[in-house]
């Protein structure tokens, strides 16, 4: 379980964030959504104890482990997956069949070992899913997932998540533009507005009153001008 109550976050004089009050428990999937720089990223790094709060306060139940993935992320010229996994795992990680899988699932054979800095953003994108869940997370934020990979990839990684936040019975916490990415992987859409918490609901209750929640979002967008 992670509480914030009345969180706020300046960045100098900017108010990015005020009066947070939000609780995530275990086994459940959120969504954080809203318009460009209204603090998505934000509230996430604060949950994941990446930034600090500028008032308020964040208790986080013990023992959290908490992975993230990031929209990118810049490593070393000549870092590569394989580097990063002897520094996280054992060598015998690379033998087991959760290893197998996770190579599968993110598509990840042909670029194992090569210079992550030579590779393009989609497949950068993918190395940094699989570095998010690589030490088991039992909070996982997942930033803009599917933005910038092709069709294919985002179907495969959505039902991958899919399956993994039931398995696992995580925190899952999501960042994303994409409704239809939302509604397939969670149960509760927070919706930002103005640096404060403008909606919180699960997705039944926002299909029930809007059919979808991109009508929902477009609402949202239309009163946002
Ligand atoms: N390290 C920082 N220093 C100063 N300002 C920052 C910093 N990080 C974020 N901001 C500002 O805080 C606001 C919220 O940024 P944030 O990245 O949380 O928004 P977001 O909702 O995730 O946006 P987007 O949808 O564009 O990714 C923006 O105005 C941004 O410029």
């Amino acid at each position: 379980m992670i509480n914030l109550s009345n969180v706020q976050k300046n960045y100098g004089k900017k108010v990015v964030l005020k009066g947070i009050n939000l609780t995530f428990n275990e086994n459940e999937a959120v969504a954080v959504v809203g318009s460009n720089g209204c603090g998505k990223t934000t509230l996430v790094e604060l949950v994941a104890n990446l930034i600090q709060p500028t008032e308020g306060e964040i208790v986080r139940q013990e023992n959290l482990n908490i992975g993230m993935q990031f929209q990118d992320g810049s490593w070393p010229i000549g870092t590569k997956l394989s580097d990063l996994i002897t520094f996280y795992k054992d060598k015998s990680y690379k033998k087991t069949e959760e290893f197998k899988k996770l190579v599968e699932a993110f598509d990840l054979e042909g670029i194992i070992s090569r210079d992550i800095s030579s590779l393009s953003g989609g497949q950068r994108q993918r190395i940094n899913c699989f570095l998010s869940i690589i030490n088991e997370p039992n909070v996982l934020i997942l930033d803009e997932l599917i933005t910038g990979l092709d069709l294919e990839m985002q179907i495969k990684l959505i039902s991958f998540f899919q399956n993994y936040k039931k398995e696992k019975k995580i925190i899952l916490l999501i960042v994303s533009h994409i409704p239809e990415e939302v509604e397939a992987l969670c149960d509760r859409v927070i919706i930002l507005k103005d640096g404060t918490v403008y909606e919180d609901k699960n997705i039944e209750e926002i299909t029930k009153e809007y059919g979808t929640l991109r009508k929902r979002l477009i609402k949202y967008y239309e009163n946002e001008k």
